[in-house]
């Protein structure tokens, strides 16, 4: 039972959002020491909000993590639609994560409780990082909470956050949560030298007025990030000269893309954004892929646009080179083809002083 009164438990309440992402450049090779470019995108995100208890508590969500249905078949349906998992398995992760990382590091915590529950307008599973984006808040959340905000390092906290989802099995990336922890526009270097000198990736953060109006589209089409990698992971741990080669070649395209956006020069980012899809194509394969979310890259290069994923699918990041008009054909094909379009809204950086103090420099 929570002891405290309503009021002093609002008085008390810690709540933080974070946006979903999207990986515009170089990802997935973030998986194996590439290199991304990777932004914040305002037009989702999820909230994680804290309040101090007696216990420690971690709330289902009422529709995210269902246990009750109305019978086998709706039971049924939804793990079909869903799987099993809901946002409670990362919520325990994080806190896991997060105590295990104090204790080994002499950052002391008070032994205050708290409940934790969250929201998430992210639409579920479709490559726009809802799963970190739910971590990242609770881990914000949890620094709060215990005031060890200044004590662990802003570049530090993609790695927790990325624990937090390997305890779970899912297999991930470093780009979701540096764009999340960081906010705005990164540009990430995961050279091995530096990840195993380091213990993290080398982050860039870019001016988000440099890039070009964006369009996103997507569609309720969950596909698990672990189940889509773990072919292409395989296959690179083992050596294979395709894969690896490739994945250098996505990783060089951030490079490329680093340059071509600081110069304006977007018919460049077309080309990069282009080759990026159909090399993660030639390796993940169609089947892996799935046939909607390639239908989603073709309606954009339909008319003329680049397109490519966001993260491991579900949803694509389009760039209309003509403009305008380019993006009203598009917004007709994606009706007709039952996708849904919406200009992207890129989120500045969010880092506060406290996080500023403990970067170098
Ligand atoms: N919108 C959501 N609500 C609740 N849990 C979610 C949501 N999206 C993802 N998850 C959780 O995160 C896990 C991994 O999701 P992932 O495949 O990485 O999707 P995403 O592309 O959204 O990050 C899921 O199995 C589930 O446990
Ligand atoms: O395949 C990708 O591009 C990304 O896949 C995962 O992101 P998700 O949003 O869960 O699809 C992974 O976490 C990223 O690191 C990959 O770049
Ligand atoms: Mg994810």
């Amino acid at each position: 039972m929570d002891e405290e009164s309503p009021s002093s438990r609002k008085s008390n309440e810690i709540e933080h959002k974070v946006y979903a992402r999207v990986g515009l450049l170089g990802n997935p090779s973030d998986v194996y020491y590439g290199r991304t470019i990777s932004f914040s995108l305002a037009n989702f995100w999820a909230t994680v909000k804290l309040q101090p208890s007696h216990h420690l508590i971690i709330t289902p969500h009422p529709t995210h993590d269902l246990v009750q249905f109305s019978g086998l078949d709706h039971l049924v349906n939804r793990l079909q639609s869903e799987g099993y998992y809901g946002g409670v398995r990362l919520l325990m992760s994080i806190c896991k994560v997060f105590y295990n990382y104090c204790n080994e590091n002499n950052i002391e915590l008070s032994r205050e409780n708290f409940t934790l529950s969250y929201d998430t307008n992210i639409p579920r599973q479709t490559g726009l990082s809802g799963s970190s984006a739910i971590v990242c808040a609770a881990l914000n959340c949890l620094l709060d909470f215990y005031k060890v905000r200044h004590l662990v390092k802003v570049e530090i906290r993609p790695d927790l956050i990325l624990s937090a989802e390997k305890e779970l099995g899912i297999i991930a990336g470093l780009q979701d949560r540096v764009a999340q922890v960081y906010g705005g526009l990164v540009y990430m270097d995961f050279n091995k030298d530096h990840m195993e000198k380091l213990g993290h990736g080398v982050y860039t953060p870019m001016d988000t007025s440099l890039l070009p109006p964006l369009q996103l589209i997507y569609a309720e089409n969950p596909s698990d990030s672990g189940k889509v990698h773990s072919t292409v992971q395989k296959r690179w741990l083992d050596g294979d000269e395709f894969i690896v080669s490739s994945m250098a070649e996505v990783a060089d395209l951030a490079l490329q893309g680093q340059t071509a956006i600081l110069e304006k020069d977007y018919s460049k980012l077309a080309d990069l954004m282009n080759r990026n899809f159909d090399l993660r194509r030639s390796m993940f394969g169609d089947d892996a892929l799935g046939s909607l979310n390639i239908e989603m890259v073709e309606v954009a290069r339909r008319v003329g646009a680049a397109s490519k994923f966001t993260g491991s699918g579900g949803a694509v990041v389009v760039f209309c080179p003509d403009g305008p008009p380019q993006v009203k054909l598009l917004e007709d094909a994606c009706k007709e083809a039952g996708f849904v379009i919406q200009p992207v809204k890129v989120v500045p950086s969010y880092l506060n002083e406290d996080d500023l103090k403990t970067l170098p420099g």
